[in-house]
């Protein structure tokens, strides 16, 4: 289906022979050549469909899958009234501006759902309203083509997502059914100081939008999405910027792509997430992904709350170099890279403790229900998450970073090919997804941003 992962391109051939060179190696199989398959994902098909759940948000809108051609504003109603540009139009108005001022009437009224719904703003400070926003997703967020995974955010995973500073109940916006006060739908989203070609906006980021199975296809979603747009303006806030692995009519700003490190390749294979191709073995395999115990870079320890100062004057220097990228203050590191088992783990170089840190690193957990599989019941994914270098090479630091995924039981490590990424992915052995993440503005126009040009990673 078009806009969806369906085959990797393989890198060149790995080296198991011992030859000493470091020799990239691909985790994919390239269909057209089966002489290069080496291991793939999705054993069962004929083209792997999908890499990564990261990279299949809204696989089960077919809906939004539009050709360049169609498109007029009649056919995408909620989108063609909206301020974004769209990808059947190819003028942009004024560059790295709003599109619509923001001095445009906001209204006060929330908007109408139908007669057996009504709003709910989530207390994410009680564990029942917790646990049922954790049930939403779990039942009903994004699902890989086949159906044989789903993400299964953590419980804590959403409080850390939700609640960075700045935080607004108003912004954790759900649907209820009146009678039952079920929970069937959701949408939030953060605050967030964002960069855009050195332009500095206070924007929100936008996720977790989910609608319950049953009510799939109603038009919930845009009902959600000019709620939480009113609810953002009432705070004097006009534009946002959020991602999606589903092409939407809008055209996005960055096209990006998701790679995937095996950890446990015995366990991917059983869970038919890596397939084993013609000239690979499983001890073959294991060879190739193994790891070292134990970190290498001197000086790397995990990441402590005093260290937020001079971590945030680092990150902010590394990330400004990048034409779409936050800022971040020292209470948003102290909140995003505090190390929470299960959420979020971070690293520190430091040489020794009367030197400054030279370096970061970073990566969050974001698990999977495997679904219907008679032994596995998740993969345990990390995603590469923020980092900065002055001294280490970029490449030993997320080499060290694997080696802490796989220690921490990670099966999977996935990371964009965003920031500085791209040049280092392919020697540690990374296979390329063709999964798209794309991101988006609401609000904003802005020319085309490179993948390399990207400093911003959402959840
Ligand atoms: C200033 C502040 C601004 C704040 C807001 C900024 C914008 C934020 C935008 C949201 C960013 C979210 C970021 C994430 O969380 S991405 C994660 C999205 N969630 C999932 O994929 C979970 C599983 N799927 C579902 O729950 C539903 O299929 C969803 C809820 C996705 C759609 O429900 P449903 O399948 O029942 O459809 P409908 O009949 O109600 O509505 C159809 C209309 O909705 C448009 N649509 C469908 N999917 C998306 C999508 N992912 N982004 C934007 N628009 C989407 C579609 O083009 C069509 O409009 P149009 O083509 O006719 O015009």
């Amino acid at each position: 289906m078009e806009g969806q992962p369906s085959s990797f391109v393989s890198q060149s051939q790995n080296d198991l022979s011992g030859s000493g060179s470091k020799k990239s190696v691909s985790l994919a199989i390239d269909p057209k050549n089966q002489q290069t398959q080496i291991e793939g994902m999705y054993p069962s098909k004929i083209m792997p469909e999908i890499t990564d759940l990261r990279s299949a948000k809204n696989l089960s809108h077919d809906s939004v899958n539009i050709s360049q051609s169609e498109n007029p504003e009649s056919i995408h109603k909620f989108w063609g009234s909206q301020p974004i540009l769209l990808n059947s139009n190819n003028e942009l108005s004024e560059l790295n501006s709003p599109i619509i001022q923001d001095s445009i009437a906001i209204r006060e009224q929330p908007f109408t759902l139908s007669s057996s719904f009504e709003w709910s703003e989530l207390d994410l400070t009680l564990d029942c309203e917790i646990q049922e926003l954790y049930e939403l997703l779990c039942e009903n967020y994004v699902e890989d083509d086949d159906h044989m995974f789903r993400f299964a955010y953590s419980k804590q995973f959403l409080i850390w997502a939700l609640k960075p500073p700045g935080w607004l109940s108003e912004f954790h916006c759900g649907v209820r059914v009146k009678t039952s006060h079920k929970l069937v739908a959701f949408i939030s989203a953060v605050p967030a100081q964002i960069f855009v070609k050195g332009k500095l906006k206070q924007m929100v980021e936008i996720n977790f939008l989910c609608v319950h199975e049953k009510l799939r296809n109603k038009r919930v979603a845009p009902v959600l999405i000019r709620e939480i747009t009113r609810r953002v303006n009432l705070k004097g806030i006009f534009q946002a910027v959020f991602t999606s692995g589903a092409k939407l009519p809008n055209r996005p700003v960055a096209v990006c792509r998701y790679w995937h490190r095996s950890l446990n390749p015995k366990k991917l294979i059983e869970v038919e997430f890596s397939y084993l191709t013609r000239n690979m073995t499983l001890q073959r395999a294991l060879k190739l992904y193994k790891l070292p115990e134990k970190p290498i870079t001197p000086g790397l320890r995990k990441f402590k709350l005093s260290d937020s100062k001079a971590v945030c004057d680092g990150l902010n220097l590394y990330l400004s170099r990048f034409e779409l990228c936050p800022k971040f203050t020292e209470t948003d590191i102290s909140h995003w890279l505090t190390p929470h088992e299960g959420i979020i783990y971070s690293w520190v170089v430091q040489p020794t403790p009367s030197e400054p840190i030279t370096d970061m690193i970073s990566f969050y957990s974001i698990p999977s229900s495997v679904i219907r599989h008679p032994k596995h019941k998740h993969l345990y994914t990390a995603y590469l998450f923020y980092y900065f270098t002055t001294r280490t090479l970029f490449q030993d630091l997320l080499y060290d970073a694997l080696i802490l995924a796989k220690s921490n039981n990670f099966d999977v490590f996935n990371a964009l090919d965003i920031m500085e990424n791209k040049s280092v992915l392919e020697d540690l052995k990374f296979g390329m997804g063709d999964g798209n993440l794309q991101y988006f503005f609401y609000n904003w126009c802005c020319e085309n941003i490179a993948t390399d040009n990207v400093g911003l990673v959402l959840q």
